[in-house]
């Protein structure tokens, strides 16, 4: 028996390949990474293909390894060993253009800055030091496409953490990135806005490649084309057609698939890690 969850096919994305046709361009390859902190080893033997338009739900229990993974990949944590390789059209180059969504924890709601700047922060300034008279209009713009042309000059500490979300990811994609990777975003909104930001993100991905660290494995699993499961090491999947029992045995305990309102959720039952 395989346990698949496929994406929903809406008219709005008839355009998009399915999960089956992800583009093989290769955008980020991980090779042979070994990553830790103070010596201490987190991640090793890492292997992982990132594709133009790919999206890669990144899973796995607690403490595994997922935020160290996505650092190395923004390049914010240098690995002991192995390479972090990009590619244009095939061909390897310096960096491509990411845009990151961090976790609800990082952000520090009391800083002093506007819903406009959070977003026109996502522009690189000219060589000038300054915003050009574009990037203003692109930041106008991006605040309408998340539906917060109304609360431009609100500080960021009086939003709702749906809000906040949209903000910070407006941000994200405002220099239109080569891939978005958004670290727990479920974290920033409950159950109802979900599938709106999943919608929003359905939308990125026709531009963008995204990397999606959740442990909402229901949603997830619904709405990724790839899976990366991270404990120490990496396993691939390259569709959401899981085989019985690879989920149990990467987390190392029994995971139930359960029905809530109109999406399934699987759910750990209660158990100890290893
Ligand atoms: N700055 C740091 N210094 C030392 N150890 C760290 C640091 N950041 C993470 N670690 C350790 O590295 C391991 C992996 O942490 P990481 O945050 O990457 O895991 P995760 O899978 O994202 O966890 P979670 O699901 O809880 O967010 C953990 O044992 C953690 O304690």
């Amino acid at each position: 028996m395989k346990i698949e969850m496929k994406r929903e096919q809406t008219e709005s994305c008839s355009s998009l390949p399915s999960g089956g046709d992800l583009s093989k361009e290769p955008l980020i390859q991980l090779n042979r990474i070994q990553v830790g902190y103070d010596g201490k080893q987190v991640l090793r033997d890492i292997d992982l293909t990132v594709y133009t338009h790919d999206f890669l739900g990144v899973i796995g229990p607690n403490g595994g390894g997922k935020t160290t993974l996505i650092k190395t990949i923004l390049g914010l944590k240098k690995p002991m060993s192995g390479t972090v390789t990009f590619f244009r059209e095939g061909r390897p180059v310096p960096s491509v253009r990411m845009g990151y969504l961090p976790q609800y924890n990082k952000i520090d709601k009391n800083f002093p800055i506007s819903v406009y700047e959070v977003v026109l922060s996502g522009l690189r300034k000219s060589f000038w030091k300054r915003y050009s008279k574009a990037q203003h209009q692109a930041t106008r713009n991006m605040l309408c496409r998340m539906g917060l042309d109304t609360l431009a000059d609100r500080p960021i500490g009086s939003l709702s953490g749906g809000q906040l979300q949209r903000a910070l990811l407006g941000r994200a994609i405002i220099s239109q990135p080569d891939v978005v990777i958004l670290d727990e975003p479920n974290t920033y909104i409950d159950k109802r806005f979900e599938t709106q930001l999943y919608q929003q993100l359905e939308e990125i991905n026709r531009e963008s490649a995204i990397i999606l660290v959740s442990h909402d494995l229901g949603s997830v699993l619904q709405n990724v084309r790839t899976i990366a499961c991270v404990n120490e090491t990496l396993d691939y999947h390259p569709d959401t057609e899981l085989p019985e029992g690879w989920l149990e045995d990467k987390f190392n305990c029994p995971i139930d698939l359960v029905g809530h309102g109109n999406y399934p959720h699987r759910v750990l039952k209660c158990h100890k890690h290893s």
